[in-house]
Parts: C-alpha cells; sequence; structure tokens
C-alpha cells in the first residue's frame, strides 16, 4: 500500500492546501474549506485504488464531497474496468480533514493543514462526530503518561521521562471555557500553557519532534481529528490516548446535541457499547500500515504555509508511514503555467 500511494498521497494534501491558500486572509471559512475539500477530493479520485472515506465533512450534515461512506480512487468509479481490475487491489480506508483549522486560514494565522490518514479497511476507528478528550507525549513518555491521571501527575512523570523540569514543559491546550480548570491547574504545576484557538491535529503530532517545544496536548477537541493525530502518532511511535466526549455539559456547546443520554443512545447505534473506553493510538488506528500525509496552509510548527510565487507554488508536507519506518518532509515546487523564476530556497 505504501508503495502504491506513497507519493501520489502527497499530491492529494498539496493540492488541497494550494486551493485553501488562496482564500487565506479572506475571512471565509467556508469557502476556505470547501475549496480544499474539492480539489483533495479530484486528485483522490485519479489514484489507482479502491477507498472508502471514514472520517469525513459531516456525519450529520449530508455533505455532497468526500462523505462518511464515500468511494474514492479511480477504481471505484463506474468506469473502473477501464482502468483497472479492482480485485487485484486492496480496499482501504480513508480519514480526511481537508482544510484542518479552517478559521485560521480565514483569519490568516498559523497552524492549519490539509491532513488524511490511510489504512487498509477496518484500520480507522470510525470516530463519530463527537468530542475527545486527548493526551499526546513524547516517544519517551509513551504508557507513562495517562489519560486517567490528573494534569499534574502526568506533568510530573513527563519530567521525569523528559529528565527536565515541570517549568520546562509547554502543553498546548485549546483555548474554550471548557478547559479552565484545567489550564489553571498546569500552571499552579509549574508548566506553561500555550493556548491555541484551533488545530490540534498539529499539536497532538508536534509531541512526537522534539525540537518544537511541545511537549504535551491535553484537553478536548473533535474526535475525528483524534483519530488522524492518532495515525501519526501511531507511526511516529509517541503516546496518544483518546477518550469520546458525549456529554454536552462537559464541552459546553451545543453542538452535540442535547442529552448524554441522547448520545449513547447514537453511539450504541453506531456499535460503540463502552463510550468511556480509552483508546490508545494503536487502537484508533490499527491496521497494519498507516499511512499520514498533510501539507502546511498556513506556516506552523512542523511545516511551511503554501508559499505562492509568479507562476506557481512551494509547498511543505510530512509524509509518515508505519511500513517504511519513515517521516518525509517532502519541499514542492509546483508550476501552474511558465514561471518567471524558481528559486532554489
Ligand atoms: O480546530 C479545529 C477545527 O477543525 P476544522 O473544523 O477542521 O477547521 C480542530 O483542530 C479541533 O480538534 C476541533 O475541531 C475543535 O476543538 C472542536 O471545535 P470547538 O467546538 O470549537 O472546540
Ligand atoms: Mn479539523
Ligand atoms: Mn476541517
Amino acid at each position: 500500500m505504501d508503495n502504491v500511494i506513497g507519493l501520489e498521497i502527497i499530491e492529494v494534501v498539496e493540492q488541497a492546501a494550494i486551493a485553501s491558500a488562496r482564500l487565506m486572509g479572506k475571512g471565509d471559512k467556508n469557502e476556505a474549506d470547501h475549496v480544499a475539500v474539492e480539489a483533495m477530493r479530484q486528485r483522490m479520485n485519479q489514484i489507482h485504488m479502491r477507498g472508502r472515506i471514514v472520517i469525513g465533512e459531516g456525519e450529520r450534515d449530508e455533505a455532497p464531497m468526500l462523505y462518511i461512506g464515500e468511494q474514492v480512487g479511480i477504481c471505484t468509479q463506474e468506469d473502473a474496468a477501464k482502468y483497472c481490475n479492482p480485485d487485484e487491489l486492496i480496499e482501504i480506508d480513508i480519514a480526511v480533514d481537508p482544510c484542518e483549522g479552517t478559521n485560521l486560514v480565514a483569519y490568516g494565522q498559523n497552524g492549519s493543514m490539509a491532513v488524511l490518514a490511510i489504512s487498509e479497511k477496518g484500520g480507522l476507528f470510525a470516530a463519530p462526530d463527537f468530542y475527545m478528550k486527548k493526551l499526546a507525549a513524547p516517544v519517551v513518555a509513551k504508557g507513562h503518561v495517562d489519560i486517567n491521571k490528573s494534569a499534574t501527575e502526568n506533568l510530573k512523570i513527563l519530567s521525569d521521562c523528559m529528565n527536565r523540569a515541570v517549568e520546562d514543559l509547554v502543553v498546548v491546550v485549546m483555548d474554550r471555557p471548557r478547559h479552565k480548570d484545567l489550564i489553571n491547574e498546569i500552571r499552579t504545576a509549574g508548566a506553561r500553557v500555550r493556548l491555541i484557538s484551533d488545530g490540534d491535529v498539529s499539536a497532538a503530532i508536534s509531541c512526537a519532534f522534539s525540537g518544537t517545544n511541545i511537549h504535551a496536548l491535553m484537553g478536548i477537541g473533535a474526535a475525528p481529528e483524534g483519530v488522524i493525530s492518532a495515525a501519526a502518532m501511531r507511526a511516529l511511535g509517541g503516546h496518544f490516548q483518546g477518550q469520546l466526549i458525549y456529554d454536552p455539559e462537559v464541552v459546553k456547546t451545543g453542538l452535540i446535541g442535547e442529552s448524554k443520554e441522547g448520545n449513547i443512545a447514537r453511539l450504541k447505534e453506531m456499535g460503540i457499547t463502552e463510550p468511556d473506553k480509552v483508546y490508545n493510538a494503536e487502537e484508533l488506528a490499527s491496521g497494519q500500515t498507516v499511512l499520514f500525509a498533510a501539507c502546511g496552509i498556513t506556516p506552523g510548527t512542523l511545516m511551511e504555509g503554501v508559499r505562492f510565487f509568479n507562476g506557481g507554488a512551494r509547498t511543505q508536507s510530512l509524509v509518515i508511514s508505519s511500513q517504511s519506518k519513515t517521516a518525509r518532509f517532502v519541499d514542492t515546487i509546483h508550476m501552474f503555467e511558465s514561471p518567471k523564476n524558481i528559486q532554489l530556497r
């Protein structure tokens, strides 16, 4: 799987990032999202694969493109027989977030990316459109920190594992009212907090790379983004745990329905009978092979954003493979027409 589509998925995230970056700073988050979705879908449908979207655009809003359950790849099209013998290809599941951080793009802020994760059929947890409590930490802390422990305890463990003072740790937390107590606790324990308005996939994955000055992600973000983060962390060997949050009281938004009971029933219908289960990266991305690809839209901790020039653009992507055990940073020059000049750096 890795060899067949590894290179092509770079182009999928690149095309989505370029399209969305055109809308950077224009104040229109829906359009920034929409063009990324269209570009991602178009490029994906040129790949010789039998893909199925398991995490995509809106479970509830019946999105017209990259919706959950959509078949993607040239070998799923009506005229597939012209291009390939579908029986020779393994079926793969795909989780996408064509524009992760739509607000960041719309307001020209750092940290947005086009991102996806791929595995064999059944290899990615089909997370419902709920929230997820997350804990991400570096490789050395894997299996030592625990989402069931308090932030204070985890910071002490992290400090021991990383051989650095708690005061030297930086924890990313989403800037939301639901995190008021968590933020106070982290600060009281002595660590420093980096508040982000959006984009917790980048924050989670940054924990696995030393030099990012991000040592943990704590708090509640969206569940689909949790699975995408887990796919990267599984391949990188970093720590990731996630627990579904289905109680509207906990997240303090009306975005997940009105009652906890109703949500438990919805989860049951989806086959999730243990709603409080804590999932680790290997359970959220359980496939034998897991591929992750992201391309920066605006500049971020891990990647540069899209830089346009006269006749082209330059992008930076990150492709992680559990099979080849590689994390590749890919720097690409895209020549749209005859560029007047291509800069080396
Ligand atoms: O920031 C995010 C928004 O993602 P997107 O809609 O694709 O631009 C994600 O990184 C977060 O994980 C998550 O979606 C967010 O925490 C949930 O939204 P909110 O209710 O505002 O906290
Ligand atoms: Mn997102
Ligand atoms: Mn998105």
